[in-house]
């Protein structure tokens, strides 16, 4: 598939996964990871639990070996190579911290490791608590900080270093809501002021989208989209990440030919829409293409406005902030979501069982080119 890099160009990719396999016995946990991370980017692997996402990462810190393929770190091939031999600390959702030291030591811990005199280790570490705001914290022990304060020291201990890549495995999963985005917030801007790259795992969508520059998607142990989060949102690849992200509503059609104003008139099953030649270049009639159109792109109308349309009934309603998703029932029992503002759904004035006429805009529909008999 197609990876929509966007990568500082100037420079070598600072990671290379070259078709990386990785297989626990007959199980395959890594299906051909064939892709790069740029310098100073944050890139987040994202997917359901079991995808692969963990064992990715520890195939880049050498905890795992690739059964096939390569990795290489900064242009040298790592396969093999010793993760204390690997410039790649990593922060885990467990923090690992020391329980034993104080905050002081444990950030020093690796620079201790690695044979650097004392007065130097207390400079380097009083830098990175200075600039993890921890500073006042340095003389107590681990279990006498809160989930944040932690959180800050697990990420002065990694970084005290002072990597070129950072790894973390689903850093804040174990923090309340409020203090997630908190830390979301701390973690963005210390990438950027750092200009050190981040690889991310997480499962969670809106985690991976509001801090990394490129998503990754993966699925069964499959890379299933790789962009940024807009390429991602706005032209999921295939069925896989248009389900995964929850917001489109899939259509399966077939093209009956060439639409009046260009573009391809297609039939799914209750009703039939246009497809731009911008989505469909190419097209044979009989051809079945997928498309998706997004909740938020999908208009509502009264049965007895005349607008051509999908007949559908409601099926119930939730509360997204300043907006509602409507669930709808089709005749033919497709479910359809509909995301509106609560000021529009008070005019229409819907409640369950209300039949309502479901439509949009040609240009709404986004074709999924990785699905069968829809590559444009
Ligand atoms: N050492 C191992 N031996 C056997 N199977 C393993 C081993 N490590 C991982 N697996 C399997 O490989 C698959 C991928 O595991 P991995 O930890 O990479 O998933 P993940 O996407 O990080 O999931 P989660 O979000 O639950 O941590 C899983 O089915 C897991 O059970």
């Amino acid at each position: 598939m197609k990876a929509n890099a966007q990568m500082d160009q100037s420079s070598e990719p600072i990671v290379k996964f070259d078709n990386v396999v990785k297989r626990f016995g007959s199980f395959t946990a890594v299906k051909k990871a064939d892709f790069e991370i740029g310098r100073g980017e944050f890139l987040a692997i994202m997917g359901s639990s079991g995808c692969g996402k963990t064992t990715t990462l520890r195939m880049l810190a050498g905890l795992e070996d690739p059964t096939e393929g390569a990795i290489y770190l900064d242009g040298e091939q790592v396969n093999g190579k010793a993760t204390w031999d690997r410039d790649t600390p990593m922060v885990w959702q467990s923090l690992a911290l020391f329980p034993f030291l104080t905050v002081q030591e444990n950030v020093e811990f690796a620079l201790k490791m690695r044979g650097i005199g004392k007065e130097e280790r207390r400079q380097r570490a009083d830098k990175w608590l200075d600039k993890m705001q921890i500073t006042e914290f340095a003389d107590r022990n681990i279990n006498q900080l809160s989930g944040g304060q932690k959180q800050r020291v697990a990420l002065a201990r990694a970084l005290v270093t002072e990597p070129k890549i950072l790894l973390l495995d689903e850093p804040l999963s174990a923090l309340d809501a409020h203090l997630k985005v908190r830390m979301q917030s701390v973690l963005s801007n210390l990438q950027k002021d750092l200009g050190i790259t981040f690889v991310y795992v997480t499962h969670s969508m809106s985690e991976a989208f509001s801090m990394a520059d490129r998503v990754v998607i993966m699925s069964r142990g499959q890379i299933e989209q790789i962009g940024t989060p807009e390429e991602i949102y706005r032209e999921p690849h295939n069925r896989f990440v248009a389900e995964f992200l929850g917001s489109a509503n899939i259509f399966d059609g077939v093209v009956e030919g060439p639409a009046e104003d260009g573009g391809w008139r297609v039939s799914y099953e209750g009703g039939e829409t246009v497809l731009d030649k911008s989505e469909l270049a190419e097209a044979r009639k009989g051809q079945a293409v997928t498309f998706i159109v997004s909740a938020e792109n999908m208009q509502l109308s009264l049965p007895d406005s005349g607008q051509p349309g999908i007949a559908a009934s409601v099926a119930g309603e939730e509360f997204i902030g300043g907006t509602a998703m409507v669930f709808l029932e089709t005749a033919t029992g497709q479910e359809l979501k509909v995301q509106k503002t609560h000021e529009e759904l008070s005019q229409l004035d819907l409640h369950a069982g209300s039949r309502i006429i479901v439509h949009w805009a040609p240009d709404s529909c986004h074709v999924l080119p990785g699905e069968t008999g829809a590559r444009n």
